[in-house]
């Protein structure tokens, strides 16, 4: 695995936060997207960030890593104030955003060297590293190529290389497994845990509840920018009284009315057909 990753400094174990905000309000005009959010990420926890559409986990994404600043509340990132300090802590952290903007007229391994120049690694690290990272995302064969001419799940990989290209302490990945084919899931999931093996903190939001049930040890559910609970993996199960982090997710937020379809311009059931499962609700 990968050799320039090499863990970060040990802290005592559950004394350091990688991600601590608190009382977080963003606002969009009259819309109050973030609600007094709180976020505590232990140093070296892989944090599920979860919650539905809308809930703002992109927008607390874009506040910690200084897209926005917060209307209210306080930042702290790998024990520095992202607000006042944003270029120190982006440094330090890599960040997998949803909505990706690469660079279309470089070729993937051009991209990644670029990247690792941006953060001031010399050449022959920077082209070291983008070799390794192709390799680790599985786009050696497409190293060559027009990021123009990479599929939606070759971008994604690509963005992701280009994340960890300075080998930061804390990664971000919003919704990482989008467009993402099963054999190239399986080689994100082994890298990110490989990460996490070596001490790295990951955030990571995915609407993919199976991805975060085999990766986080720590979850956190939002909506409507507030925190509803948040804490290791095993402590929240026990509290809701459930044996998957699926379960917690589905007692913290009510299910949707809708999820009870009716169709009132289709006909009734034919008596012929053979039922499908019913998802449990
Ligand atoms: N630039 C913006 N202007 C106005 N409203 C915004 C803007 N960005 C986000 N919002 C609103 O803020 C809320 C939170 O959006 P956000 O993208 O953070 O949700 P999310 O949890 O990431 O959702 P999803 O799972 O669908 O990606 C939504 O109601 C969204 O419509």
């Amino acid at each position: 695995m990968a050799s320039f990753m090499t863990p970060p400094p040990a802290e005592p174990a559950g004394q350091e936060l990688a991600i601590d905000a608190r009382g977080l309000v963003k606002r969009f005009g009259t819309f109050t997207a973030l609600d007094g959010l709180e976020l505590q990420i232990p140093r070296g926890a892989f944090y599920a960030f979860l919650g539905p559409n809308g809930a703002g986990k992109s927008t607390s994404i874009a506040l910690l890593t200084g897209v926005y600043g917060p209307d209210q509340g306080t930042i702290r990132m790998l024990g520095v104030d992202a607000v006042a300090r944003p270029l120190d802590v982006k440094q330090r952290v890599g960040v997998v955003p949803e909505e990706l903007s690469l660079f279309e007229r470089l070729t993937g391994r051009q991209y990644l060297t670029f990247c690792a120049r941006m953060y001031g690694l010399d050449g022959a690290q920077a082209a070291s590293r983008a070799v390794e990272l192709l390799e680790l995302t599985e786009l050696t064969y497409k190293a060559g190529a027009l990021v123009a001419e990479y599929s939606k799940g070759m971008r994604r990989r690509l963005a992701i290389a280009a994340a960890l290209i300075h080998a930061p302490e804390l990664v971000l990945l919003d919704e990482p497994f989008e467009g993402i084919d099963v054999l190239a899931a399986g080689v994100i999931r082994e890298l990110l845990r490989e990460l996490s093996r070596r001490g790295v903190t990951l955030l990571l939001t995915t609407h993919v509840l199976e991805i975060a049930e085999r990766l986080a040890t720590h979850a956190g559910v939002i909506r409507g920018g507030r925190m509803l609970d948040q804490g290791p993996v095993e402590q929240l199960r026990q509290r809701h009284g459930v044996s998957t982090l699926e379960a917690v997710f589905e007692k913290l937020i009510a299910v949707p009315a809708a999820r009870n379809a009716k169709l009132s311009f289709y006909g009734e059931p034919a008596a012929n057909v053979v039922p499908l499962r019913r998802e449990s609700a």
